[in-house]
């Protein structure tokens, strides 16, 4: 299943947020879309899951506009993740996992017991099982991060987006998820603060900067010291591996004095 943004544009606010993006991906890739603060992730993100329509441009799900597709449609394709989910505070945790499965209930076709397996393997997968049962107010922000990754999967949708799916995880949950999408036979866009995670797991990233896509290529081929002092304002040292990964230090103290008001937060996770 192939997703793409054909030179979307998006306003809000009195400005322009995203301008004139394309990008596609493809079957069974995972893109990484890294940029810094407000440089147009989310929005690009809700775009590309059909919850924002483009001011011009479309966005096309194997060659269909998205906005032409029902909503059970698309949630049956394609799952979101959002950066802040929330859920109603009285579910236990399972049940916030149960949700995922709404596209594919209706009168004519009850909840199931395959539907009990599918939600059951996806709080395996997330390693949340042993607290299913528990009150969703009651569990701790990664663990609720890992649910809401829990109900994607349980909507057994083609394609996965998530915005920041690492949000509140501890470094061994940050790994294990991103290892656990990637394992899955699905395609991934995923929004990544993290310069490193996205060099190891993506096989291309797209870098947005000011509402626009500057760069989309291979890891090695983006992630280059002059683009991240240019995209992040930070100095950076890239040792590259022989397998054709890379790995990115971060230089603190050698910031250009003239990027030093720049949004080097980006990058506080990818020192090393
Ligand atoms: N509904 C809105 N109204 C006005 N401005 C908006 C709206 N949504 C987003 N913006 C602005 O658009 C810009 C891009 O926001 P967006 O959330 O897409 O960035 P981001 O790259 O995901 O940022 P972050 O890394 O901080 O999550 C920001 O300046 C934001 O303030």
């Amino acid at each position: 299943m192939r997703l793409a943004a054909s030179r979307v544009s998006w306003s809000a606010g009195g400005g322009d947020i995203l301008k004139d993006v394309s990008l596609s991906v493809e079957a069974g890739e995972f893109l990484g879309i890294i940029g810094p603060n407000g440089s147009g992730k989310t929005s690009l993100m809700s775009l590309l899951s059909g919850i924002r329509k483009p001011r011009s441009g479309e966005v096309l799900l194997d060659g269909v506009p998205i906005g032409a597709l029902g909503r059970r449609t698309v949630a049956q394709r394609l799952a979101l993740v959002e950066q802040q989910a929330e859920t109603g505070e009285r579910i236990t945790a399972r049940q916030a996992v149960e949700l995922g499965r709404t596209p594919y209930l209706g009168p004519l076709s009850p909840w199931s017991p395959d539907d009990d397996r599918i939600v059951d393997a996806a709080l395996d997968n997330v390693d949340m099982a042993d607290l299913a049962g528990r009150i969703w107010h009651t569990l701790s922000g990664g663990e609720r991060q890992r649910l809401h990754i829990a109900r994607a999967l349980a909507q057994q949708p083609r394609i996965l987006l998530l915005d920041e799916p690492t949000n509140h995880l501890d470094i061994g949950h940050q790994i294990g998820l991103l290892d656990l999408v990637r394992r899955q036979d699905l395609t991934v866009v995923a929004a990544l603060h993290d310069l490193n995670h996205a060099a190891m797991f993506c096989d291309r990233i797209a870098v947005m900067q000011a509402g626009r896509l500057v760069a989309l290529g291979r890891p090695r081929d983006v992630l280059t010291v002059e683009r991240i002092r240019d995209v992040f304002g930070v100095d950076v040292a890239i040792e590259h591996e022989p397998d054709g990964g890379c790995h990115i230090r971060f230089r603190p103290g050698r910031t250009p004095p003239e990027r030093r008001t720049a949004p080097a937060v980006a990058l506080a996770t990818t020192g090393t």
